[in-house]
C-alpha cells in the first residue's frame, strides 16, 4: 500500500525528472508562458550561449503588461501603436524572439491575445494535472485545473527554455478547508481576500495550498481561478484545487485541449489527482464559508483585508512595534483616518480588470450591477478592461459593453492595464481606486496611487456610490440580481484506484537510473566531471567546505561567486516589503539586467521637489555610512513578497548589496537571489534584532562567510554560529556556476522522461502547436478559433 498522498505530492511525483542527495529535484515543465516582461533577459541569455527552445509546443508567449488599451480598431503595428519607447521595445523585442525561436505568439493584432493568466486557460493550453510555469507571480491561477502553476524569475524562464525543466525543492503542504456554502451575493475575491486577512501574506510561505471543501467545490473554474490567482498573495508557491467535472466540462473544446481518445484517456487520469483520505497536510486552515461577508482591503498589503461593514483600523490598538508602524505607516499613505467606515471611504476611480477578475462572469457580475445605473458624480474614470480579446467580444455579443458604456464606463481592449500601469492606465497621485486586482502596495496604480481591493460586483457598486459600499445593500434596477458566480457542480464519484496506480506506475520504473557507472554521477554534486560541462560553465566546481577564499570569483559563465562577504549592514525595520517596492514597475522596462540601482526602493528614496525634480529622503541607504551597504539586514517578515520580478535582485545587486537577512523571505525572490549570485539569509527575529541589529546600527561591518554558513563581526567574532542555506544553491554560489549548464548534463534523464511522458501523457502532446492559422471560421467555446502570428 503505497503512502498517501496530497494532490500536490502526486502532481509533483509525475514530474520528477531527477532527484538529488540533498533533495533538490529536477522537474519537468508541461506549459510554459511567455509575456514581454521578463522575457527579454532570458532569451538574450538563450542566444548568448547558442541555445534552441526545447519544446517549442510547450511554450506560448502573448503582450499583455506593457500595452495601450485604447481601441485597436485602426492598429497597424507595435511601431505606430505604443507610443512610449520602454514599453514598445519591450514589444517588439519579443516579437522578435518568438520569430526567431518559433515559439507560438499571440500579438496585439490577434483576437486571442490577452493577459497570459487569462488566455492559457481560456485555450486549453492550461490542463489538470500539469506544471505551468510563467515569469509571473499570478501563475498561481492555474493551479484551479489542479496543475503545479508558480510564477519564475526571469534566470528560470531561460531555464525552462533551454531545458523544459526546473530546479525544485520540494514544498510544504497546506490545505485550506473552506466548509459549508458561500452566502448568496458572495464571491471567490471575498472568500479569497477573507483568507489572506486571516494567515496573512506570509501565512503560506513556502508551502503549496490546496482549496477544498464544499465552497470550493461549488466554485466555477472562473471563481476557483480567483483563488488561486492570489494564493501567492499568500506567500504561497502556489495553490491548487483538485480536478472535477466542473474543470472537464470548462477544458472540453477548447482549441488546445485534447479530443477524442486521448480526451477519455485524460479523464481517467485527470480523475485520480484528489487528495488521499489520511494525507498529511504540514498546515491545516478551516474557514466556515457562512461567515464571510463582502470584504475590502483598507491598506496598502493584500493582508489589510476587512468586511466592508468594519471600520479603519486603530494603531493605538497594537502592541507589537513593527506591526504598529506598519499600520500606521499603511493609514498615512492611504489618507485615511483610523476608526472611519469603511462604507464613508470616498473613492475617485473604478478598475474592473486584471488576471484575478476580467473574465467573462467577472464581467457578468459587475454588468449586473451596473446595469441601469449610471457611475457617480464624483467618480473621474470607471475602466472595464476585459481579460482577453475573446472574453470582450463575447461580453460584446452579450450586450454587456453597452451596459457599461451607458453607465459611464470605458469599455477598454485586453491587457494588464491599471492593475500595475506599465502602460498608460495609471492614477495620479493620491487618487483613491475600486480595484479588482490582486495588489494594493505602494505605489501600484502610479505613483502614491491609494488601491482598495474587492470583487467585480463591489467595485460596480462602488462605482455607483461614489464610495465603498455593501453590495448586500445594493438597489438593482430592472429587478436584477447580480448573478454570483457560483455553478453546481458535483465532485467526481468515479476514482478509479487502479487506474490511480497504473498512472503512477511510472514511479517503479526506473525514470532515474541507478546506474553507479553513470558518466554523471546524479547524486553527486561535488564531482561532475569538468569536461563535461557546458562550455558556458567550463570552471571547476568541486567544493571543499573548509576553503574559504576571500577574492570573489566570476564564472565563464557571468555568474559571480560568493564565499565571504564583509560589509556594512544596512537596517531596514519593515515587514512585508513586496517587490514592487525593491523596484517599481516603471523600471520593469529594461531588456537588460543591469543599470537598475537607480530604481532600487525608489519610492522611498525620492521624493519630487517643487520642480518635478528627485530629492533624497532619509531612508536608510541614503544616510552615511549605508550608501555602501552590501547587506540589507531586514527585522520584519517576507522580505521580496509580491511579483516575480528579478528586477528586484539585479537592482540590489547593481546597487551593491549582496546579502540579504531577513526572518523570512518571498520565495520566488529567494530563488531569483541565487541565481544572481546574491546570498539570502533566513534568520530568527529575535536573533537579528538581539545580535545583527546593534552591529548594523553603530555602522560597523559584519562578515558573512558562506562556505562555513556564519556570520562573524568585523573583529572576527562568531555572532551566528550556523545559518541553514540549501546545499545545492550554496554550491552553485560558492563556484559561481549556471545551472543551466548543470542541467543540461542531465539530458539522458530529461530524455527518458519525456519518452515516458509521450506514453503515459499522451495527451500532452501537441500543446500550442495545435494553434491553427484561422480566424474566426471554426466555432471554440468563444466563437473563435486560435490564430498564429
Ligand atoms: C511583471 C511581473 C513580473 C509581475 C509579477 O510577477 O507578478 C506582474 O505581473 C505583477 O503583477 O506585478
Ligand atoms: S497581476 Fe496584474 S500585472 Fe500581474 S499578470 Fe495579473 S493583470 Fe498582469
Amino acid at each position: 500500500m503505497s503512502k498517501p498522498r496530497t494532490l500536490y505530492d502526486k502532481v509533483f511525483d509525475s514530474h520528477i525528472v531527477h532527484e538529488d542527495e540533498s533533495n533538490s529535484y529536477l522537474l519537468y515543465i508541461d506549459r510554459h508562458l511567455v509575456h514581454e516582461v521578463t522575457s527579454p533577459q532570458a532569451f538574450e541569455g538563450l542566444k548568448n550561449a547558442n541555445r534552441t527552445v526545447r519544446r517549442k509546443d510547450c511554450t506560448l508567449a502573448t503582450v499583455d503588461h506593457n500595452i495601450p488599451t485604447e481601441s485597436r480598431k485602426h492598429f497597424k503595428s507595435t511601431k505606430t501603436f505604443i507610443k512610449q519607447n520602454d514599453s514598445r521595445l519591450q514589444v517588439e523585442t519579443l516579437e522578435k524572439n518568438v520569430k526567431e525561436f518559433e515559439v507560438k505568439f499571440f500579438g496585439m493584432d490577434s483576437k486571442n491575445q490577452g493577459i497570459v493568466h487569462i488566455i492559457g486557460p481560456e485555450q486549453g493550453f492550461t490542463l489538470p494535472g500539469t506544471t505551468v510555469v510563467c515569469g509571473d507571480s499570478h501563475t498561481s491561477t492555474h493551479g484551479a485545473f489542479g496543475a503545479l502553476a508558480f510564477g519564475i524569475g526571469t534566470s528560470e524562464v531561460e531555464h525552462v527554455l533551454a531545458t523544459q525543466t526546473i530546479i525544485q525543492t520540494k514544498s510544504k503542504n497546506m490545505r485550506i478547508q473552506v466548509n459549508g456554502k458561500l452566502n448568496e451575493g458572495i464571491t471567490s475575491k471575498d472568500l479569497i481576500l477573507h483568507i489572506i486577512g486571516v494567515i496573512g501574506t506570509a501565512g503560506g510561505t513556502g508551502c503549496v495550498m490546496e482549496f477544498a471543501g464544499e465552497a470550493i467545490e461549488n466554485l466555477s473554474m472562473e471563481a476557483r481561478m480567483s483563488m488561486c490567482n492570489m494564493s501567492i498573495e499568500a506567500g504561497a508557491r502556489a495553490g491548487m484545487i483538485k480536478p472535477d467535472q466542473t474543470t472537464f466540462d470548462y477544458v472540453k473544446g477548447r482549441p488546445l485541449a485534447p479530443s477524442g481518445a486521448e480526451w477519455d484517456k485524460a479523464v481517467a487520469y485527470w480523475k485520480t489527482l484528489y487528495t488521499d483520505e489520511n494525507a498529511k497536510f504540514d498546515k491545516e486552515i478551516i474557514i466556515a464559508a457562512k461567515d464571510i461577508i463582502p470584504t475590502v482591503t483598507w491598506g496598502t498589503s493584500p493582508q489589510d483585508a476587512l468586511p466592508i461593514t468594519a471600520s479603519v483600523p486603530d494603531p493605538n490598538k497594537i502592541d507589537d512595534p513593527i506591526n504598529k508602524k506598519a499600520m500606521e505607516r499603511a493609514l498615512e499613505y492611504m489618507g485615511l483616518e483610523a476608526n472611519t467606515n469603511l462604507e464613508d471611504i470616498k473613492i475617485d476611480k473604478v478598475f474592473i480588470g486584471s488576471c484575478t477578475n476580467a473574465r467573462i462572469e467577472d464581467l457578468r457580475n459587475a454588468a449586473a450591477v451596473i446595469k441601469g445605473h449610471k457611475i457617480a458624480s464624483n467618480i473621474k474614470r470607471a475602466m472595464v478592461v476585459p481579460g482577453s480579446g475573446l472574453v470582450k467580444l463575447e461580453a460584446e455579443k452579450e450586450g454587456l459593453d453597452q451596459i457599461f458604456v451607458d453607465a459611464g464606463f470605458e469599455w477598454r481592449e485586453a491587457g494588464c492595464s491599471m492593475c500595475l500601469g506599465m502602460n498608460p492606465d495609471i492614477l495620479s497621485p493620491q487618487e483613491r481606486c475600486a480595484s479588482t486586482s490582486n495588489r494594493n502596495f505602494e505605489g501600484r496604480q502610479g505613483a502614491a496611487s491609494r488601491t482598495h481591493l474587492m470583487s467585480p460586483a463591489m467595485a460596480a457598486a462602488a462605482a455607483v456610490h461614489g464610495r465603498l459600499f455593501d453590495i448586500r445593500k445594493f438597489e438593482y434596477k430592472n429587478g436584477d440580481v447580480a448573478q454570483i458566480e457560483i455553478t453546481s457542480s458535483k465532485p467526481s464519484t468515479s476514482e478509479d484506484k487502479l487506474l490511480q496506480e497504473s498512472v503512477y506506475n511510472h514511479e517503479k520504473i526506473p525514470v532515474q537510473p541507478n546506474d553507479a557507472s553513470s558518466e554523471v554521477a546524479e547524486d553527486e554534486i561535488d564531482d561532475i566531471p569538468v569536461d563535461h560541462l557546458d562550455k558556458n560553465v567550463k570552471k571547476s566546481i568541486k567544493i571543499n567546505p573548509n576553503d574559504t577564499p576571500h577574492t570573489k570569483k566570476t564564472s565563464s559563465s557571468g555568474m559571480e561567486s560568493f564565499t565571504v562577504l564583509k560589509g556594512i549592514a544596512a537596517p531596514l525595520d519593515k515587514q512585508n516589503v513586496d517587490t514592487d517596492a525593491i523596484i517599481p514597475k516603471q523600471f520593469l522596462k529594461t531588456i537588460k539586467r543591469t543599470g537598475l540601482g537607480s530604481g532600487l526602493f525608489y519610492e522611498w528614496r525620492f521624493k519630487k521637489d517643487a520642480n518635478n525634480k528627485d530629492q533624497e529622503t532619509d531612508f536608510v541607504l541614503n544616510v552615511e555610512p549605508y550608501r555602501n551597504a552590501k547587506i540589507l539586514l531586514v527585522t520584519g517578515d517576507n522580505f521580496g513578497c509580491g511579483s516575480s520580478r528579478e528586477h528586484a535582485p539585479w537592482a540590489l545587486k547593481d546597487f551593491g548589496i549582496q546579502c540579504m537577512i531577513a526572518p523570512s523571505f518571498g520565495d520566488i525572490f529567494y530563488n531569483n537571489s541565487f541565481k544572481n549570485g546574491l546570498l539570502p539569509i533566513r534568520i530568527d527575529q529575535d536573533i537579528i534584532l538581539e545580535k545583527l541589529i546593534p552591529i548594523a546600527k553603530a555602522g560597523k561591518e559584519l562578515v558573512i562567510d558562506l562556505p562555513k554558513q556564519q556570520i562573524l563581526d568585523s573583529d572576527g567574532n562568531i555572532v551566528i554560529e550556523q545559518f541553514d542555506v540549501d546545499p545545492f544553491r550554496k554550491h552553485c554560489l560558492v563556484n559561481g556556476l549556471d545551472d543551466i549548464g548543470l542541467t543540461l548534463q542531465k539530458e539522458e534523464f530529461i530524455k527518458k522522461y519525456e519518452a515516458l511522458r509521450k506514453d503515459k501523457f499522451s495527451f500532452l502532446e501537441g500543446g500550442s502547436r495545435l494553434i491553427k492559422p484561422v480566424i474566426g471560421t471554426k466555432k471554440s467555446p468563444y466563437g473563435v478559433l486560435a490564430q498564429e502570428w
